[in-house]
């Protein structure tokens, strides 16, 4: 066997919170969620980071958001200073109080000045120049072939990740997990359980109620309990709550039958699954579900250091639109952690604390028509965290779809057609792996955009990101939060 060391060193010196100017609109509402606000004040809550959305309007700075971030995995800049421009919409980062009040930046034409300025004080005589040219031509040209052999070894993910969605951040936080459990057990006397809502392969989730609330209450057979130890696990790292996850209140075992219980917030629309079985949605609502899952993948994903806490990557390994449950406000939050891999990236190696039964050897996990291609195919490298990403993206390409084919604007004056998993019109609804393959992998086929898409600028916006996410080269896919950058400029365009 191999051993791995993992020596950490947590500082818990309490830190002041970060304060940021905040203004958002009841469409962000989420982000209500960052900290305590009083006025046009927010006291961050989980986060170092304040964040600006801001757009340009006759030459005048507009404020689209001002908040704690929820998002982001770093902020190294003191005072907001642009990033390179998405579309409509700019966005800064930073990391004093207060910063996010304005952004800074140079206007094109200023960075043009600049550039040729630049380009002048560099550009001698002409004779000089002749002679430099022809001295460092060899040079520039072995210089291009090695970019171009690299970015060519990069692929395409190299122009989507930096080009296309500069604000993209593919950096890995070279952080050492302090994990500590945050145990709450439940006694479940507390507990009253009421019906069942969902019957899973290893556990039943019943409705209930504990201390006067609703909640939803798993239960897994005493020979599940590893499935039980994995997800409670996850719910129990640091940092977990958020709005797009669902809130773990605790767990338990039972006294007489030693079966073991978690205990989650009740979603009081159920799984995404169902609720798009029985209802089309409007561009609006099936906007903000879009954009809360892919911020609820994109917090899971992140790997954050707070006041000396540190809440790991987390890869859920197993999305679908049944493990996606819809609160009260149509907003997403993720549930079903039994699969998913909590990912260490102190250790040498892309993982080591948890879950490792989950990754090495044995089949891919996951719901087999939400797989993607290479995880299909068992064609991916176990030495790199990355695959679970992006696997993970795939997955969400294959919700969002299922959201947006239930959208009535996309479809204007026509009928909504009826919910249809991904591949369920194409391969039925009890998709062989083996067939699966064939289509998805020989035959490069994904769920078809509807034509009438291509006749609206939102629809072609969402077949982009849809193309983006679910493309056959898994480095090439989009990652989750450069997902909620995309949706983000997209509603600032609509
Ligand atoms: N917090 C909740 N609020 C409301 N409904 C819930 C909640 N959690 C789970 N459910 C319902 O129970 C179903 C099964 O939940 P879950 O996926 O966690 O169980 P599972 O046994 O792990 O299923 P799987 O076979 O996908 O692994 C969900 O699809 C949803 O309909």
């Amino acid at each position: 066997g191999e051993w791995i060391f993992i020596v950490c060193t947590c500082s818990r010196a309490s830190v002041p919170k970060r304060r940021c100017v905040y203004h958002v609109s009841p469409r962000n509402h989420q982000y209500t969620q960052a900290g305590r606000v009083s006025g046009s004040v927010q006291v961050c809550e989980t986060t170092s980071c304040c964040v600006g959305f801001f757009w340009m309007m006759d030459g005048q700075q507009k404020v689209d958001l001002q908040a704690c971030d929820m998002y982001e995995q770093s902020c190294p800049d003191k005072s907001c200073t642009s990033h390179p421009h998405f579309n409509k919409i700019i966005k800064c980062v930073c990391n004093t109080d207060f910063c996010n009040s304005n952004m800074s930046w140079s206007s094109e034409e200023e960075e043009e000045e600049e550039e040729e300025e630049e380009e002048e004080e560099a550009v001698g005589s002409p004779d000089v120049t002749m002679r430099t040219t022809i001295a460092v031509l060899p040079m520039v040209l072995l210089f291009l072939m090695v970019c171009f052999w690299t970015a060519a070894k990069r692929g395409r993910s190299f122009y989507q990740h930096t080009k296309e969605n500069p604000y993209c951040d593919v950096s890995v936080n070279p952080q050492c997990s302090c994990q500590e459990p945050n145990p709450s057990t439940i006694d479940h006397a507390l507990i009253e359980l009421q019906q069942v809502v969902g019957r899973g392969n290893f556990a039943t989730v019943f409705q209930g109620t504990y201390k006067g609330f609703a909640v939803a209450v798993k239960c897994f057979p005493g020979g599940q309990e590893e499935k039980f130890r994995a997800e409670k696990e996850v719910y129990e790292l640091p940092l977990m709550k958020n709005a797009g996850i669902v809130l773990f209140l605790g767990s338990g075992t039972k006294p007489h039958d030693t079966s073991f219980f978690i205990v989650m917030q009740f979603a009081e629309h159920g799984s995404l699954h169902s609720f798009l079985s029985q209802h089309s949605i409007s561009w609006t609502s099936a906007f903000n579900m879009c954009l809360s899952l892919s911020q609820g993948l994109s917090y899971l994903h992140s790997d954050l250091q707070l006041n000396g806490v540190h809440k790991p990557s987390v890869a859920h390994r197993d999305l679908s639109s049944s493990n996606v449950l819809l609160r009260a406000d149509f907003s997403c939050v993720l549930c079903d952690f039994e699969d998913s891999a909590v990912l260490c990236s102190c250790v040498g190696r892309q993982w080591g604390r948890s879950h490792t039964h989950n990754v090495q050897g044995g089949p891919a996990v996951g719901t087999l028509r939400y797989m993607s291609p290479e995880l299909l195919e068992g064609e991916v490298n176990l030495t790199s965290s990355s695959f679970m990403f992006q696997g993970d993206v795939y997955a969400l390409a294959l919700i969002l779809w299922e959201v947006w084919m239930r959208c009535s604007h996309l479809f204007q004056d026509a009928d909504v057609p009826q919910h249809l998993l991904p591949f369920e019109l194409e391969l039925g609804p009890n998709a062989s792996r083996e067939r699966l393959i064939h289509h998805v992998c020989s035959m490069n086929q994904r769920p078809s955009i509807p034509p009438p898409w291509d006749l609206l600028p939102e629809g072609c916006d969402v077949k982009r990101i849809l193309t983006d996410c679910w493309d056959s080269d898994a480095d090439a896919r989009l990652t989750a939060s450069c997902v909620v950058n995309c949706l983000m400029s997209l509603q600032s365009n609509t």
